[in-house]
């Protein structure tokens, strides 16, 4: 049963179509890529997902329920990294996860218990109590990433998982977002990076000018095959530049 679903999803900025009829379904389980280019469509795709934007005009549906008619009733049953997104300057990691499991209805003792095991999970302990405003970009990612997971949600949507993380911490957030799929819960992550998509996703949905244009299973790729070749194959090519002048 598919636990989020789009089907023909329209926005416009003005003359610029972000989302050109896309449609979608991820089944519960699945760590689902959603990859393009610059501009192609994702974010707008996560944020209609989770009711911060309004499409024009298509349906949208997440664990059953409609972001655009209850985004609060979506927003509480999911975890969500967007774009761009830092920690509140003036409050230490510590602090904002105590908000998120105020905000979350999670008890003291359990926000305690898993604020020590992100902090160890991802090795930003001795910064617990540190002002987020004098956190490294990468603390301040494992921070949010650590804020998205703590209410342990069934659906998560992140962009740019491992985007400021060190190599190592990149290896245990990989290793984590998979045992957290093989749980039975449902990732999607947004991503330009193929490689992260190939590794990383059960199945990936190619994005590009706000359509999903194609999908792969990474794992089932054929020999000499790769998720590149997929890509390239479907993205535009229009503005391709060889690197010569
Ligand atoms: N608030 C906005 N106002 C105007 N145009 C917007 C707005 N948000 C997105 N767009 C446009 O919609 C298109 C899709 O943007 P979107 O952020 O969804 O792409 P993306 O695939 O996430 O790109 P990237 O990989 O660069 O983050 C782009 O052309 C972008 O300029």
């Amino acid at each position: 049963m598919s636990v989020i679903r789009t089907e023909g999803l329209r926005k416009a900025y003005g003359e610029v179509a972000a989302l050109d009829g896309l449609s979608l379904s991820v089944e519960a389980g699945e760590l689902y890529g959603l990859l393009g280019p610059n501009g192609a469509g994702k974010t707008t795709t996560m944020s209609v997902l989770t009711g911060q934007t309004l499409a024009d005009s298509g349906e949208a549906e997440v664990l059953g329920v409609d972001p655009e008619t209850d985004p609060i009733g979506v927003r509480e049953r999911v975890g969500i990294l967007p774009e761009k997104e830092s920690p509140p300057s003036f409050s230490t990691p510590r602090e904002y996860f105590q908000f998120v499991g105020a905000v979350r209805g999670l008890p003291d003792d359990v926000v305690d218990e898993r604020t020590q095991t992100w902090a160890d999970r991802l090795s930003f302990a001795e910064k617990l109590d540190t002002l987020s405003t004098d956190l490294s970009r990468g603390q301040q990612q494992k921070t949010m990433i650590a804020g998205a997971f703590l209410h342990e949600p069934e659906v998560v949507f992140i962009d740019e998982p491992l985007a400021n993380l060190d190599p190592i911490v990149q290896e245990r957030v990989k290793r984590f977002l998979t045992n957290y799929r093989e749980a039975g819960n449902t990732v999607v992550v947004s991503t330009h990076n193929v490689d992260v998509a190939a590794e990383l996703c059960s199945r990936v949905g190619i994005v590009n000018a706000g359509e999903l244009v194609a999908e792969e299973t990474p794992a089932e790729l054929d020999e000499g095959e790769t998720l590149l070749d997929t890509f390239i194959e479907h993205v535009d090519a229009d503005e391709e530049w060889s690197g010569d002048e």
